[in-house]
C-alpha cells in the first residue's frame, strides 16, 4: 500500500515515508519537519556597533510572523542575513532542516525559496501587469527571450491565478506605470508569488496604502499564511492587529518579547522602548 504524501512529503499519519519517498536533493529546501527559518545567536557588528546581538529567532512553516521594534532595532539587517546581502560574524542561520544560508550567495537563497519584498515597489513601470508577472516567473531568462516566447498554457494560469489573488485581473494590460502606489506593491507581491517560494519576507508592505488598500494586504496576506511562511515587518499597528497571530518585538539586535499581539502590547519592556513612545 502507499502511504499517502503530502505537499510537504509528509505522510498524512505523520510516519516514517514508505513507498513512494521523495527524497530532498541537495539544495533543494526540507522543511517536512521543524521551522522553516531557524536563526541562532547571530551577531552582525558595523565597526564595532553590535546592529544585531546575539539574535535567536524561528518560524514555523506556514507561518505568518509579524516583526516590530523601534527604528534601528535591527529589523532590516536580520533580513539582510537571511537573504545573504549581509554576513553574520557568528551565529547560525538554516532554512529548512539543510539549508545552511551563512554558505549561500544571494542567488542561490532566492532560488532556494526565499522571496524578499522591500519597502519601495519596483515593477518595471513601461511594461503591463501581465508582462511584469511574466518576467518575473521566467526570472533567469532576458527580458527579450521572455516577451517573445510563448507562453505555454500551464504558464498562462498560473500568471491568471496570480492576478486573481492580488486583485488585478481588470489591470492585466495597463502599464505598470499607470498602477495606484497599492497596486504597485501587489503587484511585486505577485512577482514574488509567481516564483513559488516557500517563505515571504515583506518590509513595511502597507507604508503609503490608504486605509482600504491595507484592508485588502491583510486579507491577502492572511490567504498566503499556511501556504507559505510570512515575516513581515511593519510599524503600523492597525495594520500588525489585523493579521498577527504571532508577534516578535527587535530591540538593540536582539528580541525582547515574543507572544500574542496582546502579550507584546502589555510587555512593560515594550511599552518603554517602542509602544508607549
Ligand atoms: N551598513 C551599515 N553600516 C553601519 N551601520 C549600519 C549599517 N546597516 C545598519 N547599520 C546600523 O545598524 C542598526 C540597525 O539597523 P537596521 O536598519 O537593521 O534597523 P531597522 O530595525 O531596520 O530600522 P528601521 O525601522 O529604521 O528600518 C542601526 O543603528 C543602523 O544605523
Amino acid at each position: 500500500m502507499n502511504t499517502p504524501v503530502t505537499e510537504n512529503n509528509e505522510t498524512q499519519d505523520g510516519g516514517a515515508l514508505t513507498g513512494l519517498a521523495h527524497f530532498v536533493q541537495p539544495g533543494e529546501l526540507d522543511a517536512s519537519h521543524g521551522p522553516v527559518l531557524y536563526l541562532d545567536d547571530i551577531t552582525v557588528s558595523f565597526d564595532g556597533f553590535r546592529a544585531l546581538n546575539q539574535l535567536s529567532l524561528t518560524i514555523d512553516n506556514g507561518e505568518l510572523r509579524c516583526i516590530i521594534g523601534p527604528n534601528g532595532a535591527g529589523k532590516t539587517t536580520m533580513m539582510d542575513v537571511i537573504t545573504g546581502k549581509t554576513r553574520a560574524d557568528s551565529g547560525t542561520a538554516f532554512f529548512g532542516q539543510t539549508l545552511d544560508l551563512t554558505k549561500m550567495n544571494e542567488a542561490k537563497i532566492v532560488q532556494s525559496g526565499i522571496g524578499r519584498k522591500f519597502q519601495k515597489p519596483t515593477v518595471f513601470e513601461q511594461h503591463s501587469v501581465f508582462e511584469n508577472l511574466e518576467l518575473a516567473m521566467q526570472a533567469d531568462r532576458s527580458v527579450w527571450a521572455t516577451l517573445f516566447a510563448r507562453l505555454d498554457s500551464e504558464s498562462r494560469d498560473r500568471i491568471a491565478d496570480t492576478l486573481k489573488l492580488i486583485r488585478l485581473q481588470d489591470s492585466a494590460d495597463r502599464p505598470a506605470g499607470l498602477l495606484s502606489h497599492g497596486q504597485k506593491q501587489w503587484l511585486e507581491i505577485g512577482m514574488l508569488l509567481i516564483q513559488r517560494p516557500k517563505l515571504l519576507l515583506l518590509d513595511e508592505p502597507v507604508a503609503g496604502m490608504t486605509d482600504e488598500e491595507t484592508d485588502r494586504t491583510a486579507e491577502l496576506f492572511l490567504s498566503l499564511a499556511g501556504k507559505h511562511s510570512l515575516m513581515v515587518v511593519e510599524h503600523d499597528m492597525a495594520f500588525v492587529a489585523q493579521i498577527a497571530k504571532k508577534v516578535t518585538v527587535l530591540h538593540e539586535g536582539s528580541v525582547l518579547a515574543e507572544g500574542s499581539l496582546d502579550q507584546v502590547q502589555n510587555n512593560k519592556r515594550v511599552i518603554e522602548v517602542y509602544l508607549g513612545r
